[in-house]
């Protein structure tokens, strides 16, 4: 006797596709008979509806917000912008989003807003926890930090929550840098110190005699996108400057005549030093007693990075000593820092509230670079600034767009033949290919066998963000194999197999040979269809609910399920038997609308010729 097993679940594919039922005649391929009532040119549509990208599928098909992506996309989502963003990014992100301007909130407020709203936009003032993270409960898809550092966003826990993270890196370089200058030349001129003089009555032209800038060394420490800016005007002001940054690419210095030195030649060597790096693990107090210590005598500092890169205290020890003469800083530990703070108040030390980005245009500029990464990432496109996803070009993205609606309902298929046994540890992806490896980026079909694999089976849901996180947490191998096709390197893949090794399946025909359970698919049309199970060729499409019986081929069996179905009023949507030879065993895949009602599969699994059968939500 026959036995079937239903797994339960939302259905996340395409409500259109599947309302879109068309009869049309049978159709014969050679050794595999498909009824099919075909509905490629449907779903392409539906799918560019209801899914009309990848990450669509990678950020929205979350199922803690509901079963449906048309819902999703038919309904505004909601970003709330927690600082202060320019007229130009909101009015771009109200034409696409309910906008939620909610400036100083406290941390309480955040997390209590943050589970109804779809992306949220910070500056650096607002800290975006883990805490924030979890209080989202799923739904926060995007956060965008509009400007360039992201050390006030989580990273970690934005990944494990599939969040992606997207910064406007650009916009704000050359006020960063212009504000760099200006502390530069307002700290040797003791302008800050000069014009309070004045203000309170005074006129002390002796008391604030400066140095010059021409000639002096400036070490620019960190030369990416505001060191370098910074490098090319101090330059023109006649100085002499040389940087630090192990990791910049030596003909980017050449290129603006800048030569490197080692960390340690730097310090000793300048007169000025300008920081322009991260802070990181590694960055954070690298300025501190050690080093201020090996500094020139009278050295002066300038900081519009983050203040975390130095040691306060130290440096405020390194004032008093002499050894740095004076410092200029934009940036601080804590912001804002308390209000005797002591570097604040030193006579030899201006500051400024973290202004290096505050100017108009780099605030417009900065609004609508984020503006449009949020909005793109909402809609399910890659964003080119994203920080904490891998970064797979659209024009890739476009064109493995069906591989990724396959790959993703492959570990659909695969994780519901599954009967237990000691888990599920290792997975194979077969992808064969005309294409040679440089030429074809898998990391997103990666990340959607993994979602197939996984949303089913917890509670957790899988995005290109999260996928290999999500898979390792759950100790999950997932090797990648390539074969070699000799097809035209035009199409992308001829197929993918997943394989799932040590398991038990429910349904034995999808053992393969090696002991594995092997699902294997193509696309077809644009349609992903199931091409191979176990040694068994099919022709499925992957849409929909499906049934799969094993039975003795022989004459009459589609008629006698197809009426069993029909009496009960499941409409059927294809059937298709692939066969080892004649006569002998064979699958047969039919499509229905809707679960069919368990007599109704009993009656199916007493056919005497069906050895086995299983009902599959993909
Ligand atoms: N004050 C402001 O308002 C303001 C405005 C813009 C940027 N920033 C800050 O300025 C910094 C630089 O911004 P960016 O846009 O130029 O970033 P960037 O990524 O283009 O440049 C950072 C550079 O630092 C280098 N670096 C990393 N570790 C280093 C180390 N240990 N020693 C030396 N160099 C190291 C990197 O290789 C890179 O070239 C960031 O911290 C950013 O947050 C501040
Ligand atoms: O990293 C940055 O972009 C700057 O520090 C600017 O930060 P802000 O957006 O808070 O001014």
């Amino acid at each position: 006797m026959a036995t079937a097993t239903a797994i339960s679940r939302s259905v996340i594919g395409p409500p259109s596709a599947r309302k879109s039922v068309v009869s049309i005649p049978a159709v014969s391929f050679g050794s595999t008979v498909s009824f099919e009532r075909s509905r490629a040119a449907n779903y392409g549509q539906a799918l560019r509806l209801a899914d009309p990208s990848p990450m669509i599928s990678a950020l929205c098909s979350d199922r803690r917000v509901g079963d449906s992506r048309i819902r999703a996309l038919v309904e505004k989502p909601t970003v709330l912008v927690s600082e202060k963003l320019g007229e130009a990014g909101v009015a771009l992100l109200r034409d696409f989003a309910n906008v939620d301007c909610s400036y100083n909130l406290s941390q309480e407020e955040l997390c209590s807003k943050i589970s109804l709203c779809d992306a949220l936009i910070v500056r650096s003032g607002t800290k975006v926890t883990r805490e924030v993270f979890e209080a989202a409960r799923g739904r926060l898809k995007v956060v965008g930090r509009a400007g360039v550092g992201i050390d006030n966003v989580d990273l970690q826990a934005a990944t494990e929550n599939g969040c992606l993270v997207v910064n406007a890196p650009t916009a704000n370089t050359v006020a960063a840098a212009e504000h760099g200058i200006a502390l530069l030349a307002a700290m040797a001129r003791n302008i800050a110190q000069a014009d309070a003089s004045m203000k309170t009555g005074n006129w002390q032209r002796n008391k604030y005699v400066g140095v010059s800038l021409v000639g002096k060394t400036l070490v620019i420490m960190g030369l990416g996108k505001v060191g370098s800016e910074v490098a090319r005007r101090a330059k023109g002001l006649g100085m002499h400057v040389i940087g630090h940054d192990p990791y910049a690419p030596a003909d980017r210095a050449r290129a603006i005549g800048v030569e490197l030195v080692s960390f340690g030649e730097a310090i000793s060597s300048a007169d000025f030093i300008s920081l322009h790096m991260p802070l990181t693990p590694f960055t954070s107090k690298i300025f501190n007693d050690e080093t201020f210590g090996k500094m020139k005598k009278g050295v002066r500092i300038i900081n519009v990075a983050r203040g975390g890169v130095i040691d306060e205290d130290a440096l405020l020890r390194a004032l008093e000593k002499g050894t740095v003469a004076q410092a200029a800083l934009d940036v601080f530990t804590e912001e804002p820092p308390s209000k005797d703070n002591k570097l604040v108040q030193h006579e030899n030390v201006i500051v400024t509230p973290h202004l290096g980005a505050s100017t108009m245009e780099a605030q417009e500029g900065v609004a609508i670079e984020i503006a449009e990464a949020v909005v793109g990432a909402l809609k399910g496109e890659l964003s080119a600034t994203a920080v904490n996803a891998p970064m797979v070009p659209s024009e890739v993205l476009s064109e493995l767009a069906p591989y990724v609606v396959l790959s993703e309902k492959l570990g659909r298929l695969a994780v519901q033949l599954v009967r237990g046994g000691s888990g599920i540890k290792s997975v194979k992806v077969v992808y064969t290919t005309a294409r040679s490896p440089d030429d074809l980026d898998t990391r997103i079909l990666r990340a959607m066998v993994t979602k197939g694999i996984v949303e089913p089976i917890s509670s957790v849901f899988i995005n290109l963000v999260n996928a290999d996180y999500a898979a390792k947490q759950r100790g999950l191998r997932i090797s990648e194999e390539r074969t070699s096709h000799n097809g035209s390197p035009e199409i992308p893949l001829d197929s993918i197999q997943v394989h799932l090794s040590n398991v038990e399946s429910k349904f034995a025909s999808a053992i393969s040979n090696s002991g594995a359970i092997v699902v294997e698919g193509r696309v077809k049309d644009g349609v992903p269809h199931l091409t191979l199970l176990g040694s068994f060729s099919v022709d499925a499409s992957l849409e929909g609910n499906l049934i799969l019986c094993r039975q003795v081929d022989q004459p009459g069996m589609i008629g006698t399920v197809g009426s069993i179905l029909g009496g009960s009023n499941v409409n059927v949507s294809f059937m298709s038997v692939g066969r080892i030879a004649p006569r002998k065993h064979a699958i047969m895949a039919i499509g229905v609308d809707e679960e069919p009602p368990k007599d109704v599969l009993a009656k199916i699994g007493k056919i005497p010729a069906v050895e086995e059968f299983v009902f599959l939500e993909l």
